[in-house]
C-alpha cells in the first residue's frame, strides 16, 4: 500500500497573524484532502505551528538551535501545539478519518550537533493498524541545550526517509517556491536554483520559513512537492503541483 507523508503548513491551518487562531476554511480543505488520501492508502500527517507554537517559542527565546531549560516555557510551547493538534484531529474525525496524535516531545530528541532522532515505533504501528498518525512541530529535548524547536519540516524529512514514503507533500500558503518575479519555480535541485528569492517568513517564524524548508528538503534524497492550498487536490490526485525539490 502506498504511503504519503503530507505536511499541512501552519500558515494553512492557522491565521498566522492572530494568536492561536484556526483558519477554519484552510483546515477544512486540508482535512478533506487527508480524508481522500486515507481512502486509498496510508497517510502520515504533520502540521506546522502557525500562530500557536511560533509566538510562544519567540516569547521564550527558543528556536531550532537556541534552547531553554525553563520547563514552564517548554510546556507553554508544547501545550499550544497540543491545542492545535486537537483541532486538526477533530477536523479529521469529523470526516471519518481514524486520526491519532504523536507528540514529538515524547518520541524523539536532538543530539549535540542538532541531528534529530525520532522513534518511528508509534507511527509505524498506528499505520499498520489502520490509523492516521498526526505529528506536529514541537519543542524537543536537545543534548547540551535543554529543549529546542523541531519544525514540522524536520519531522517530514525523518518520517519520509525512515518510513520510505512513496510521496511527500508540503502544503503552504504560497503556490510553490517563488522566483524573484513571483513565478513558481517548477523544480529545484540545488539551493542556488532559488537562493536569490529565498527569504524567511512574513510572520513570526522561529524555524526559518521557506529558505530553511528548501535546505531541509534538498537533504531528503526523495522528491518533495511544495504547493499551496489550490494545489492540494492535484497532489491528492497524484499530480505534481507547485515546486518539486529533488536532492542529490
Ligand atoms: N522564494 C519564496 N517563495 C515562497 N515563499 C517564500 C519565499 N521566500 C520567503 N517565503 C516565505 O515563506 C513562507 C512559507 O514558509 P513557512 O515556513 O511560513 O510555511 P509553512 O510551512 O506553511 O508554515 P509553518 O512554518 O508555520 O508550518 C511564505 O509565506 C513566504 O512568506
Ligand atoms: C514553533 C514550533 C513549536 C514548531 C515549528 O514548526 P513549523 O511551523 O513546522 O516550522
Amino acid at each position: 500500500m502506498s504511503l504519503v507523508v503530507l505536511k499541512l503548513g501552519g500558515s494553512v491551518v492557522t491565521d498566522k497573524d492572530e494568536l492561536e487562531t484556526i483558519d477554519k476554511d484552510g483546515l477544512a480543505a486540508a482535512a478533506d484532502a487527508v480524508a481522500t488520501l486515507a481512502e486509498s492508502g496510508q497517510v502520515v500527517v504533520v502540521h506546522g505551528a502557525g500562530s500557536f507554537g511560533h509566538p510562544h517559542a519567540a516569547d521564550h527565546d527558543v528556536s531550532s538551535d537556541t534552547g531553554t531549560h525553563d520547563e514552564i516555557g517548554v510546556r507553554a510551547i508544547h501545550d499550544a501545539m497540543k491545542r492545535l493538534n486537537d483541532a486538526v484531529l477533530d477536523a479529521l474525525a469529523e470526516r471519518g478519518v481514524s486520526a491519532l496524535p504523536v507528540h514529538p516531545l515524547s518520541a524523539g530528541a536532538r543530539e549535540t550537533d542538532g541531528s534529530l532522532s525520532l522513534s518511528l515505533a508509534a507511527t509505524e504501528t498506528m499505520l499498520a493498524e489502520g490509523f492516521v498518525p498526526v505529528l506536529h512541530g514541537d519543542v524537543i529535548a536537545h543534548a547540551g541545550e535543554g529543549a529546542t524547536i523541531v519544525s514540522g519540516d524536520d519531522l517530514v524529512v525523518s518520517l519520509a526517509s525512515g518510513l520510505d514514503a512513496d510521496r511527500v507533500g508540503l502544503c503552504s500558503t504560497v503556490p510553490g517556491v517563488l522566483d524573484t518575479d513571483g513565478a513558481v519555480i517548477p523544480e529545484i535541485t540545488a539551493f542556488a536554483d532559488a537562493a536569490d528569492a529565498l527569504g524567511g517568513s512574513e510572520s513570526t517564524d522561529v524555524t526559518g520559513g521557506m529558505a530553511a524548508k528548501v535546505r531541509k528538503l534538498l537533504a531528503l534524497g526523495a522528491p518533495a512537492h511544495v504547493f499551496g492550498p489550490d494545489g492540494l487536490s492535484a497532489f491528492v490526485a497524484g499530480e505534481s503541483p507547485g515546486t518539486v525539490i529533488r536532492g542529490e
